[in-house]
Formats: C-alpha cells, structure tokens, sequence
C-alpha cells in the first residue's frame, strides 16, 4: 500500500486504497508526509487505510533524507519521483532492499546511485518512460525473515523495522512457513 501511494500520488484520477483489519492498522505517516512535500494530497483515518488519493496534482521533484531506514518508504517515494517534475532524490543512510531500484533500471529507467559519505544517493527524474517487461516475482523475500532471525542475517541492516519485526517472530511461525510453503510450492 504503501508504494501504491507513489504511483497513484502522480496519477490524473482519484484512487481509494482499503485493505483488510492487519493492513488498517499498519501506520501510513511515514509516506503520507514526504508525499504532500511533492504535492500529493492523502486523506487518510489518522494515518492509516483507507486512503483517498487525489489525482491530478502536478508533482514536484524533492530531495529526501529520511529518519527511517525503510525500503517501503524509499520505493515510494521514487515511484512518485517518476510523475513529477525535476530530480527527486533519497538519501539512503542505512542499506535497506533495492529490489524497486533495480526492476525500475531493468525496465530502462535512468535511476542513479552515488555514494557520498552520509550514504548512497539514488536519483530519479520525472516524467521517464518505462520500457514494458517480464518479470518473475517467485515469492516475497521477506519471509526470510523466520529463519534469518536465528543466523541474525539482519544484523547487517541495522536496527530498523524489519530487524525488530524479525526480532517478535515466535517459533509457532515455523509451522506457518510449512503451510505457506505447502500452498506455495514455487517457494525458493
Ligand atoms: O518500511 C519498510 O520497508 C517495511 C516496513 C514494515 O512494515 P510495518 O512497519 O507496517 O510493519 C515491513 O513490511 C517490512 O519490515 C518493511
């Protein structure tokens, strides 16, 4: 929902996002926030689903140096970077998955990262034309996340949301993965 706000930000029509009891709840400041400062207009229920995005808002480029490490947040912000005018830019501080920056340059966007010495800049201008593609999406790698905890694999991420989220995991999530695994058996 969350990267969805990026897209439909820039877009010439209104867009509702509802989701169901878990994603209500789920907090929406962190990408209604950095949005309205390009413009976009999110009506929102204190902060959370359902979101009224109001289309027709000319963008406007801005450079980001956001407080989160947060890879939901970043992509967001780099879709709607691609509706609106100029540069628009995020600051990376603490690495976070770059699966958005590296599908959006293998759908020929001319996105940039520069490493500076506060952390990697990456860099998207509006207004780009993406170049239709396959894509094979095998599954979420945060799911990952039940066994990374024991090898600490998050460790390297730093103390951000997927590192505690990965923390609060109980063993009873491992017989969940085997029944997701079962329902899902292209599961790598
Ligand atoms: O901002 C992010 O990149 C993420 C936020 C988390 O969502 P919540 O903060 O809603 O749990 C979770 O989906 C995942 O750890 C990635």
């Amino acid at each position: 929902m969350r990267l969805m706000c990026g897209i439909l930000a820039g877009q010439k029509f209104d867009s509702v996002l509802i989701g169901d009891e878990s994603l209500s709840k789920r907090p929406m400041k962190r990408v209604i926030e950095p949005l309205a400062l390009m413009n976009a207009k999110i009506d929102s229920i204190e902060n959370h689903a359902p979101l009224t995005i109001h289309g027709k808002n000319p963008l406007t480029a801005h450079a980001f140096e956001p407080k989160i490490a947060s890879a939901q947040l970043k992509s967001c912000l780099l879709l709607a970077g691609l509706n609106a005018s100029g540069e628009t830019s995020v600051l990376e501080k603490t690495q976070t998955r770059d699966h958005t920056e590296r599908m959006l340059q293998y759908l020929g966007v001319n996105l940039q990262e520069t490493k500076t010495a506060n952390g990697t800049l990456i860099s998207v201008s509006g207004k780009e034309v993406l170049t239709a593609k396959d894509l094979n999406v095998p599954s979420d790698v945060f799911i990952g996340g039940v066994f990374s905890r024991r090898g600490g694999l998050f460790e390297k991420f730093g103390n951000n949301s997927e590192k505690r989220r990965s923390e609060s995991v109980k063993d009873g999530d491992y017989r969940s993965f085997t029944k997701f695994r079962r329902r899902h058996r292209s599961f790598e």
